[in-house]
C-alpha cells in the first residue's frame, strides 16, 4: 500500500466489557462486568497499532476527541502525541478517571495518551521488525514476575450460582485463594486488597498467609482506608511480614507520617500518580516504592522517564494493575522487561479474567512460575482478534454499564455501605 509507513491515517476507538467477579475493596465491590477501551491505529501503509485502556464514559469521550486529532502524526514523535491530546482535551481534565474513587488526580492528558502511545510503539516495532522492549532500550530480563493478587470475595454475583472461585472472606478463604492461584500460575509473592473488613481481621489473613507461604513475599493494599494511628498500628504488628505495605492512608502528608514511623517500606499508587506529585513526595518522604502504571503515567516512554527520576532519588518501583486484557499485559510487560528499576513482582488482574475473553490470542502471554516471557515478535507480538473484539464490544453494549461503580454496586446489596475515610 502507497503512503508514509509511520504517518496515521485512520484511529479507531471501540469500548469492550468482559466479566468479572464480586471481588471486594475499600469502596465497594466489582460489578459482573469490567469496562475497557481498545485503541487501533493504521498508518498511510497501512501497517495497524494497538492499545487498550480504562472505559467510563468520560474518558471514551475524551479518546474519541484525542482519536480525532490523530490523523497525520507520526508514531515515532511522543512530543506531538501530547500535543494533540493536550490540544483535544482543552480545559477539560478534572475527573474521569475510570478508577472508583481509588486513584485520584492522574493527569488526564497522560491517560488520555496512554493507549495511543502503546498502538504508536506497537507499530514502530512492526516497522523495525523489533519487539517494543527493544524499543525502549532492551529487556533486562527474558520474562517478567507478576503477583498473586488476592481479594476478599463474595460467593458470586448477587442472585446468581457460586462462581468457580467461591468466597473468601476469612483468612482460611483467602489460604486457599493463594494455593489454587500458585498452583495454577506459579507466583512467587502476594498481594492482598485489603480495607474490606476491620484491620485486625486482615492483620489475622496476612499471619495466616505468611504461616501458609512462610518464603514468599507479601503485600498488603488498603487502598488508604486507615488512619495514620491504625496505619501504624498495622504496620507495627505486621512487622517483618510485608515486603512493602502500599497505601495505608490518604495523602501526601500521611504517608509521611506513618513512614517516618514505621521500618515497612510504603508502596504508592495513590498518592503519587503523576509528575507534579513525584517533587513534594520526595520532599516530605512519603514512600518509597511507587507502582507505576503506564495507564496513568501517560504511556510507556513516559514510564521510562518515570523510572528515571526514581532512580534519580532512589524510589523504589513496582507495578500496579486494574481489571484488564491481554493488550495491557503485553504493555505492562515489555515496559517491565526494559526497566532495570523494577526489581519486584508486578501486579496483574489477569487470574480475575475468564480465561477465553480477550480481544487478543493470549497464547503468547502464558504465567510459567508466575512470569510471563517477554514477547519477541515485532511489536507488542500480540494481534488483534477482531472476532473477539467485536464479540466483547456486543456485551459492552448489551451489560448496561458505562462507568466503573463499585460503590454504587455495593449500595444495591448494603445501602448504608458508607465510603467515609478514612473507615477505621
Ligand atoms: O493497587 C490498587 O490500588 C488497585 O489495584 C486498584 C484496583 O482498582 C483494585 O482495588 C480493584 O481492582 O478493586
Ligand atoms: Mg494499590
Amino acid at each position: 500500500m502507497a503512503g508514509n509507513a509511520a504517518r496515521i491515517a485512520d484511529v479507531t476507538v471501540t469500548p469492550v466489557a468482559f466479566k468479572d467477579y464480586p471481588l471486594l475493596n475499600t469502596v465497594g465491590v466489582h460489578e459482573p462486568y469490567a469496562l475497557r477501551t481498545i485503541v487501533e491505529l493504521t498508518t498511510e501503509s497501512g501497517v495497524t497499532g494497538i492499545g487498550e485502556t480504562y472505559g467510563g464514559t468520560v474518558h471514551l469521550e475524551r479518546l474519541r476527541r484525542a482519536a480525532g486529532e490523530l490523523t497525520g502524526l507520526d508514531v515515532c514523535n511522543l512530543n506531538d502525541l501530547i500535543a494533540r491530546t493536550t490540544r483535544a482535551l482543552g480545559e477539560d481534565t478534572s475527573g474521569g478517571d475510570g478508577m472508583s474513587g481509588m486513584v485520584t488526580g492522574s493527569s488526564a492528558v497522560d491517560r488520555v495518551m496512554s493507549p495511543f502511545d502503546v498502538a504508536c510503539l506497537d507499530i514502530q516495532g512492526k516497522l523495525l521488525g523489533r519487539p517494543v522492549s527493544d524499543l525502549l532500550g532492551g529487556a533486562v530480563r527474558p520474562s517478567v514476575p507478576y503477583s498473586a493478587y488476592l481479594f476478599y470475595k463474595w460467593a458470586a454475583h448477587p442472585g446468581q450460582p457460586d462462581d468457580d472461585w467461591g468466597a473468601a472472606l476469612d483468612p482460611a478463604g483467602l489460604v486457599d485463594q493463594a494455593r489454587r492461584m500458585i498452583d495454577t500460575y506459579g507466583f512467587s509473592s502476594i498481594k492482598l486488597k485489603g480495607g474490606v473488613f476491620p484491620p485486625d481481621e486482615e492483620i489475622a489473613a496476612v499471619k495466616a498467609l505468611r504461616r501458609a507461604f512462610p518464603d514468599l513475599p507479601l503485600r498488603l493494599d488498603p487502598n488508604a482506608a486507615w488512619s495514620t494511628e491504625t496505619s501504624l498500628r498495622v504496620a507495627r504488628e505486621l512487622d517483618g511480614d510485608l515486603q512493602y505495605l502500599e497505601d495505608p492512608t490518604e495523602g501526601l502528608d500521611g504517608m509521611a507520617a506513618v513512614a517516618a514511623g514505621t521500618p515497612t517500606p510504603l508502596a504508592t499508587n495513590m498518592c503519587v500518580v503523576s509528575f507534579d506529585d513525584l517533587a513534594p513526595a520526595v520532599a516530605r518522604g512519603s514512600v518509597g516504592i511507587v507502582l507505576s502504571d503506564h495507564h496513568f503515567w501517560g504511556g510507556l516512554r513516559r514510564g521510562l522517564q518515570l523510572s528515571a527520576i526514581c532512580d534519580t532519588f532512589g524510589l523504589g518501583l513496582s507495578m500496579h494493575s486494574n481489571s484488564h486484557l491481554g493488550i495491557s499485559l503485553a504493555a505492562m510487560t515489555h515496559l517491565a522487561a526494559a526497566t532495570p528499576r523494577l526489581t519486584y513482582a508486578c501486579d496483574t488482574h489477569t487470574p480475575w479474567k475468564q480465561p477465553d475473553e480477550d480481544v487478543v490470542d493470549t497464547g503468547v502471554l502464558k504465567f510459567t512460575d508466575g512470569r510471563v516471557t517477554v514477547p519477541t515478535a515485532p511489536g507488542l507480538g500480540v494481534e488483534l482478534d477482531r472476532d473477539a473484539l467485536a464479540r466483547l464490544h456486543r456485551q459492552y453494549l448489551d451489560c448496561g454499564l458505562r462507568d466503573r461503580d463499585d460503590t454504587g454496586y455495593m449500595r444495591t446489596v448494603d445501602p448504608s455501605f458508607s465510603t467515609k475515610t478514612p473507615r477505621w
